[in-house]
C-alpha cells in the first residue's frame, strides 16, 4: 500500500489537499478535502489505467459543473419535506434551497465543507479520514456535529467509506456519498453498462420529487432492476411505459454488508462493481454532468448511486430512524467492491 498527499487547488484562499491511495494492484482512490470529493477510483486492466468515476481537475471545474459529483453529502441526503422536520415534538426548519424543500443537507451541506484530513496506512489497507466540527449556525441543523469520513482502499480493490456523527444535542444525520459511475470502454453512454439492484419497491414522489410516504412495486416495471438490467433497455422501457425521461428514484433495499444491494458492470462483462450498505435506500440517478446539450436531450453517460436511510426518513413512519442523539455517535458504511469477470 501506499499514499500520497498533493495540492490540488485552492478555495477561498485556503489549499484544497487530494489525497491518494494505492493498493498492490495499482489500483488507487483519490479524495479531495474540499467537499469530502471522492475523484478518482483508478484500475488497472492489464496494463490499462480505467477509472470507474467521474471526477473533475479543479474546482473552479466542480464549481462550474455542480452535480454533487462524487461529493460527501449531508447532514441529510436528499429531499427533506416542506424543508422541516420534528424531533421529540419540536419543529425545526432547514434550508429551503430547492423549490419548497431542502436538498442534500441546504447549501452550506458537507459538499461545501472543507475538512481535515488525515493519511493512515495498515498492511493490507490504506485509508484517509476527514473531519470536521460543524456548528448549529452552520447549516442550520440542530446540534453542533462532529462529523467523520474515512475512505479506505484495500488489498482487494474495495473501497468502503465510513461516515461517522457525533452530536450534543439530538439532529439529523443521514449521509452518503454522491459517486457518479461509468464502467464501459469507451465512457461516452450508458448504453453499454447494466445495473442491478436487490429491490422490490420503490418510493412514490410528489412533484417535487418528495417521498409522498408510499412505496411502489417494481414488478412487471421500467424500474425492474431485480434481474440484471441494460441501462439501454431501462431508459427506452422506462419512456415507452411511463413516459419517464431519466431515472431519479429511491428504491428500498435489504441493509447488508455482506449481500450487495446492487451490482454495476459492463455489457461486455469484463467489470464490475458491488455496493454494500448498512442503510435501507439506494438512489439512482441518470445524468450528464459535462454536457448541457447531452443532459437536456437525456442521452446520459453517468448513473449516481447514493446508498442513505430512504429520502425524507423524519417524516415517515417506516422509513428508518435517522436521528442522531447526543452520547450516541453512529458510524454509517458504504463498500465498494470491484471486481474483474
Ligand atoms: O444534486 C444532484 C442530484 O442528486 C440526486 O440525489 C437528486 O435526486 C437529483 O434530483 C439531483 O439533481
Amino acid at each position: 500500500m501506499e499514499t500520497k498527499k498533493s495540492i490540488f487547488g485552492k478555495f477561498r484562499g485556503q489549499d484544497i489537499v487530494k489525497y491518494t491511495l494505492i493498493n498492490d494492484s495499482q489500483t488507487r482512490i483519490s479524495v479531495l478535502n474540499w467537499g469530502g470529493t471522492w475523484q478518482e477510483f483508478v484500475v488497472n486492466e492489464n496494463g490499462v489505467e480505467r477509472n470507474l468515476i467521474w471526477g473533475l481537475d479543479s474546482i473552479e471545474e466542480y464549481q462550474r459543473v455542480g452535480f454533487c459529483l462524487g461529493q460527501s453529502i449531508g447532514r441529510v441526503a436528499g429531499r427533506i419535506g416542506d424543508a422541516q422536520f420534528k424531533i421529540d415534538g419540536q419543529t425545526y426548519h432547514v434550508d429551503m434551497n430547492e423549490q419548497s424543500h431542502s436538498l442534500h443537507g441546504g447549501k452550506n451541506g458537507f459538499n461545501t465543507l472543507i475538512f481535515a484530513g488525515e493519511l493512515s496506512q495498515e498492511a493490507d489497507s490504506a485509508n484517509i479520514t476527514l473531519s470536521k466540527h460543524i456548528e448549529a449556525t452552520d447549516d442550520n441543523y440542530p446540534g453542533n456535529l462532529d462529523v467523520q469520513i474515512k475512505f479506505t482502499l484495500n488489498n482487494n480493490n474495495r473501497v468502503s467509506i465510513e461516515f461517522t456523527g457525533d452530536t450534543d444535542s439530538s439532529t439529523l444525520f443521514n449521509p452518503t456519498n454522491h459517486v457518479y459511475w461509468n464502467l464501459t470502454d469507451d465512457r461516452t453512454s450508458l448504453a453499454q453498462q447494466w445495473l442491478q439492484i436487490h429491490s422490490i419497491n420503490r418510493l412514490e414522489f410528489d412533484v417535487e420529487k418528495v417521498p409522498t410516504g408510499k412505496k411502489l412495486a417494481l414488478q412487471g416495471t421500467a424500474y425492474d432492476f431485480y434481474k440484471a438490467q441494460s441501462m439501454k433497455n431501462a431508459l427506452e422501457r422506462l419512456k415507452a411505459e411511463d413516459g419517464g425521461l431519466e431515472f431519479d428514484d429511491a428504491y428500498e433495499v435489504t441493509p447488508s454488508m455482506g449481500e450487495p444491494i446492487a451490482i454495476l458492470g459492463d455489457t461486455a462483462r469484463q467489470r464490475q462493481v458491488e455496493i454494500y450498505s448498512d442503510r435501507n435506500g439506494l438512489i439512482i440517478y441518470t445524468a450528464n454532468p459535462f454536457d448541457p446539450q447531452k443532459q437536456a436531450l437525456h442521452q446520459y453517460n453517468a448513473l449516481a448511486t447514493e446508498a442513505q436511510t430512504l429520502p425524507d426518513a423524519v417524516n415517515h413512519e417506516g422509513f428508518g430512524d435517522i436521528i442522531l442523539r447526543p452520547k450516541q455517535p453512529v458510524t454509517h458504511t458504504i463498500s465498494y467492491q470491484y471486481s474483474v469477470q
